[in-house]
C-alpha cells in the first residue's frame, strides 16, 4: 500500500476506524476484504442504534478499541460497544436549541475526534470539548468563537494533528470572518489561530499573511460583512510533508460587487491553503474560485495521496468543491497539476492549464456587472456538497457523490446590514417553484449521480444515476467495494472497478453521511449513518419532500450473514392539509411571501414546502395557529425553534402566517387536482 494509508493514531490497528476521514491524508479507503464483491450480498443487519432526535445525522463514527463514538444532532455524542451497539454513554452538550437561527443548513454534526483516551467534539454553538473516551465525562471545553453577537456556528468535525485538536466553524451565510483554530489537546489552551480572511484594517494585521491577502479585497465593506471564508468541514494532513491542509468556504456578502467592487481575488475565499500545523504559520495556497460570488466553498473534502503523475509518484492534494472542477494539486508546493469537469458547470469555460485559474464564462456568470440576474450551473448546493467521497489506491478511482445543480442569482442594489439570526447574501434569497408541476420541472434538472473518477486521466470511468441529489458520502474498500447511502434511503454497495450493482438495503430515512467498516474479532462491519436533513433537505425542500423519506435516524451496522431485524421503512403520504382560513389581502400575502423567504425558508423550506424533518408549515395543527404569535416569539425555543421577536415586528409575523396559511390551501387544492394526497382528511 502507499505510504498515504498509514493511519494517524492507532495505526496498527487495521481494523480501526481511528480517524474522520480513516487515515490522515483521509482516503476513506479499508484494507480489509473479507466483505468483498463476491459476497457483498449476503450482508444483514449485525445491530441498529437508535438517534433520540430524529434529526439530522451527518456523522462519520470513529472506531477505536472496539468503541464506535457517534453523534447526532445539536452535537450530541454517543459511544456503543461496536460489536453489540450496547450504548456506554452518551453526552449531550445541551445546545440552546433557539442557536439554529444562526445556523444555515440545519442542526448537523460531523463526527468527533478520539486520540488517546480523549473525545473531542465541536459543538453547534462553538464550543470545542474534550469528553473522558472511557466515560464521557467533560474534561475541558472552551469557547472558540471570536464575536458572540456574529453567526458562527460548528457543524464539522475537529482533527487531531500531532499534540493539536484542530476546529473551524460556519457563518458565512449570513456574515462572519472564518478562522480556524488549534488547541493543545491535554490542556484545551489555545496554540494558534489562522484567519483566512483580512479583517477591520484599523485594527492592523494579525501577520503577513494577512497583510499579502489584504491587497486582495476592495472598498471599505469586506470586513463590515466579514468577508466570509470559513473552514467548516475539510482538513487533511501529510505526516511526511508535515502539512495541514485546510479547505476554506464562500465569501460574505455571495454578491462580488458589494463584497470587494468587483475587484480582486479575495483570499483565502474558496481555497485550499496548507499550514505547519505546530505554528499555524502559512505555507501555500491554491483558489478554486477566485473573488467566488456563488457559495463555491472549497470546503470539500480534501484527499491526500500518491498518484502517478507523467510516470512517477507524486504526492498530491486532491479535491473535488461545489465549482465543478476536480483538482490535483501538488501536496508540498500547491502547484496546480490537473483538473478535469466532474460536474455540470456554465460559470467556467475550462481552467488555463499554466496558471491554473478558470476562465470564468462573463456571459454566463456575472449577475453583479449589470445588476442582471443569471442562471448558473451549479447552484449554490454544488456539484458536490460536504457527503466526502473516497479513494480506492487499487482501482486508482475517487468516487464522488456528485450532483447536478443550479441557481438563478439575481442580486441586491444595496447591502443589508448583519442582523443576528438574518442570512445575508447581497442576492435575493434563491427562489423555487410553487407548483408540483414547477418543481417537477426543477427535478430534471436536480440530479444526483455516483461518479467514479480517474484523477490522473481527469476522465470519468462509470456512474450510476440517482433519483435526487444529497445522496451520501462514500467508503471504498479492499474487497472491491464502494458503499453509499441515497437521499431515498437506500444503502447500496457497488463493484469499486466496474461500478456494477451489488447489494442494495431499504432504510428508515435518507442517507447523507458517510459510511465505514472496521473488523472485530475477526468479523467485518460496515457501519451507515442514517438521518435526513442538511442544507438541501430543509431550505429545498420543494425538491427534497420528493424522495419521501420521513424523519427516522438510526445507525446500521451490518455483516456477513447479519440476522437482526430491520425496522420497518416507513415513506411520506401526502394528506390533505386543513388550514384556517386565509384573511389577508394580496399585499399582505406579498409581504408575507418576501418575509418567510428572508427569515424562515432556510430552515422550513422555500416557498413554505417542507420535507417535514423540521416542522412543515402548510400541515400546521389547529394549536399551532392560535399559538402562531407566542412561538415566533420564543414558546419552542427549547424545540429548535429561535425567537424571531427582535427581529420582525407583530405585522410582519402575521403577513407570515397569512402567507403560510395561503400555501397550505394552494397545496391543498394541488393534492385534491392531482389525485396525489392519500384521501384522508388531516387535523
Ligand atoms: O459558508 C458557511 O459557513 C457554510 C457552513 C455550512 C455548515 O456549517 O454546515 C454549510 C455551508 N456553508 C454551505 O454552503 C452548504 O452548502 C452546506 C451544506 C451543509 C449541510 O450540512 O448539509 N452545510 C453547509
Ligand atoms: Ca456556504
Amino acid at each position: 500500500a502507499p505510504a498515504s494509508t498509514a493511519p494517524p493514531v492507532n495505526a496498527q490497528v487495521a481494523g480501526d476506524w481511528p480517524a474522520h476521514g480513516r487515515n490522515a491524508g483521509e482516503e476513506r479507503y479499508s484494507p480489509l476484504a473479507a466483505i468483498n464483491n463476491e459476497n457483498v450480498n449476503e450482508l444483514g443487519l449485525a445491530w441498529r442504534f437508535k438517534y433520540p432526535l430524529d434529526r439530522v445525522v451527518e456523522a462519520t463514527p470513529i472506531i477505536a478499541d472496539g468503541v464506535m463514538y457517534t453523534t447526532g444532532a445539536y452535537s450530541m455524542v454517543f459511544a456503543l460497544d461496536a460489536k453489540t451497539g450496547e450504548l456506554l454513554w452518551e453526552y449531550d452538550p445541551k445546545v440552546w436549541r433557539g442557536v439554529q437561527g444562526r445556523g444555515c443548513c440545519d442542526a448537523a454534526n460531523r463526527g468527533v475526534a478520539v486520540s488517546q483516551g480523549k473525545v473531542y467534539l465541536g459543538v453547534y454553538d462553538g464550543r470545542l470539548e474534550a469528553l473522558d473516551a472511557k466515560t464521557g465525562k467533560l474534561l475541558w471545553t472552551v469557547n472558540t468563537l471570536i464575536d458572540a453577537d456574529r453567526n458562527y456556528t460548528i457543524s464539522g468535525a475537529p482533527r487531531v494533528v500531532k499534540d493539536k485538536v484542530i476546529i473551524g466553524n460556519g457563518g458565512a451565510e449570513f456574515g462572519v470572518r472564518g478562522y480556524i483554530t488549534a488547541y493543545d489537546m491535554d490542556t484545551g489552551k489555545q496554540a494558534w489561530r489562522f484567519f483566512t480572511v483580512p479583517g477591520d484594517p484599523a485594527k492592523g494585521d494579525e501577520s503577513e499573511t494577512i497583510t499579502m491577502i489584504r491587497k486582495t479585497w476592495h472598498g471599505d465593506q469586506y470586513w463590515v460583512q466579514g468577508g466570509g471564508g470559513t473552514v467548516w468541514d475539510s482538513m487533511a494532513y501529510d505526516p511526511d510533508l508535515d502539512l495541514l491542509y485546510i479547505g476554506v468556504g464562500n465569501g460574505s456578502f455571495w454578491n462580488y460587487k458589494l463584497r470587494s467592487e468587483a475587484k480582486g481575488d479575495n483570499l483565502f475565499v474558496s481555497s485550499i491553503v496548507a499550514l505547519r500545523p505546530t505554528t499555524g504559520e502559512y505555507v501555500w495556497h491554491y483558489q478554486t474560485t477566485p473573488g467566488d460570488a456563488w457559495d463555491y466553498t472549497a470546503t470539500q473534502h480534501i484527499i491526500v495521496t500518491t498518484l502517478p503523475i507523467d510516470g512517477k509518484d507524486r504526492r498530491v492534494v486532491m479535491q473535488a468543491p461545489k465549482n465543478g472542477f476536480f483538482y490535483v494539486l501538488d501536496a508540498a508546493s500547491g502547484q496546480f497539476i490537473s483538473a478535469g469537469k466532474f460536474g455540470e458547470i456554465t460559470w467556467a469555460k475550462d481552467i488555463d492549464p499554466k496558471t491554473g485559474r478558470p476562465i470564468v464564462d462573463v456571459e454566463a456568470a456575472d449577475y453583479w456587472t449589470n445588476s442582471e440576474p443569471k442562471t448558473v450551473f451549479p447552484g449554490s448546493q454544488g456539484a458536490h456538497n460536504w457527503p466526502p467521497m473516497s479513494f480506492n489506491p487499487q482501482t486508482g478511482l475517487v468516487y464522488i457523490p456528485q450532483q447536478v445543480t443550479m441557481e438563478h442569482f439575481v442580486p441586491q442594489e444595496t447591502a443589508s446590514a448583519v442582523q443576528t439570526g438574518v442570512p445575508n447574501l447581497g442576492i435575493v434569497t434563491p427562489i423555487v417553484p410553487e407548483t408540483l408541476q414547477g418543481i417537477e420541472e426543477l427535478a430534471q434538472i436536480y440530479r444526483g449521480n455516483l461518479v467514479a473518477w480517474d484523477p490522473v486521466k481527469q476522465e470519468e470511468r462509470w456512474r450510476h444515476a440517482h433519483e435526487h441529489i444529497h445522496n451520501g458520502g462514500t467508503l471504498s474498500t479492499a474487497g472491491n467495494l464502494v458503499f453509499q447511502g441515497t437521499a431515498d434511503g437506500r444503502v447500496v454497495a457497488y463493484a469499486a472497478d466496474t461500478g456494477d450493482k451489488l447489494w442494495e438495503q431499504p432504510v428508515t430515512s435518507g442517507a447523507v453521511a458517510g459510511p465505514v467498516t472496521y473488523s472485530i474479532d475477526g468479523e467485518q462491519y460496515v457501519a451507515f449513518n442514517v438521518g435526513w436533513g442538511g442544507a438541501f433537505a430543509i431550505t429545498f425542500g420543494a425538491l427534497a419532500q420528493r424522495t419521501r423519506v420521513v424523519p427516522d435516524s438510526n445507525l446500521y451496522v451490518f455483516k456477513l450473514g447479519g440476522k437482526a431485524e430491520l425496522p420497518p421503512v416507513k415513506r411520506r403520504e401526502f394528506e390533505l392539509p386543513s388550514p384556517p382560513p386565509v384573511t389577508a389581502d394580496a399585499a399582505t400575502l406579498a409581504q408575507g411571501k418576501t418575509l418567510f423567504a428572508n427569515h424562515c425558508g432556510v430552515c422550513h423550506g422555500l416557498a413554505a414546502i417542507g420535507s417535514d424533518i423540521i416542522p412543515d408549515l402548510r400541515y400546521l395543527p389547529e394549536q399551532k395557529h392560535k399559538d402562531f404569535m407566542p412561538i415566533i416569539y420564543g414558546l419552542q425555543s427549547h424545540k429548535g425553534m429561535p425567537p424571531f421577536g427582535e427581529i420582525l415586528e407583530q405585522d410582519d409575523i402575521e403577513s407570515i402566517h397569512q402567507y403560510i396559511i395561503k400555501r397550505s390551501h394552494d397545496w391543498r387544492q394541488e393534492m385534491l387536482d392531482t389525485g396525489e394526497a392519500s384521501a384522508v382528511e388531516t387535523k
